[in-house]
């Protein structure tokens, strides 16, 4: 979405845009987050959710996603029922099951809890089979809603992810140090191997 005029205030501080324009293809947003001491640099990219608009978005925009946010707007139980569909976009761009995503059930200021509860629990329950991570939040204007907390999520599961392939690597590596065929290595061969290990 693309903003326009501002109004009032939203969750966070900022100003809540009162009118917005429909995302034309994509919008590109960046995030600094501290990870457990680490600064680390989100990078969002908002896809157009009109179909029309979406034409422009390219093969290209899929590559080098590394987490997926899936929202959908909670008083309108189309874009709930619209949500297998951007599953499945995901999946024929080769985004598999092991990248982190999280589902946002959005613009929870306009419904009750007595109205929308069917919905949220379909949603929930969407999440947990997915194993996503799910919150209800509103982008608009209520105090403590978690919406850093879904960025932040994601950067925590990225981070443990990065972290276990790492040592994967490492074992893979020890684990090959251990089959080299026996012949004479030169120094600066079993430097690298070493290197490797470290
Ligand atoms: N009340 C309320 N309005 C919201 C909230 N989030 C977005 N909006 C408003 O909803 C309208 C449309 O925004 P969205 O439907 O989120 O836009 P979008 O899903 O990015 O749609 P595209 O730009 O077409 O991809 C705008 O007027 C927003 O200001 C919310 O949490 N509560």
């Amino acid at each position: 979405m693309d903003s326009s005029l501002e109004s009032s205030t939203s969750s966070n501080g900022t100003p809540f845009p009162s009118r917005t324009e429909a995302t034309i293809g994509v919008d590109f947003r960046e995030k600094l987050l501290d990870i457990e001491g680490e600064k680390i640099k989100v990078q969002l990219w908002d896809t157009a959710g009109q179909e029309r608009f979406r034409k422009s978005m390219v093969q290209h925009y899929y590559r080098n996603v590394h987490g997926i946010v899936f929202v959908f707007d909670v008083s309108n139980p189309t874009s709930f029922c619209n949500l297998p569909m951007w599953m499945d976009e995901c999946r024929q761009h080769s985004l598999g099951p092991d990248i982190p995503r999280a589902l946002v059930c959005n613009k929870y200021d306009l419904v009750t809890s007595m109205t929308a509860s069917v919905l949220i629990d379909q949603a929930r329950h969407l999440a947990e089979v997915h194993g996503m991570s799910f919150y209800l939040t509103s982008a608009k204007g209520r105090k403590g809603d978690p919406l850093d907390a879904i960025f932040v999520t994601l950067a925590q599961r990225l981070k443990i992810q990065r972290r276990e392939s790492v040592n994967e690597l490492l074992l893979q590596c020890r684990s090959e140090s251990f089959n080299i065929p026996a012949r004479v290595i030169t120094a600066q061969e079993s430097k690298k191997k070493w290197a490797c290990i470290c």
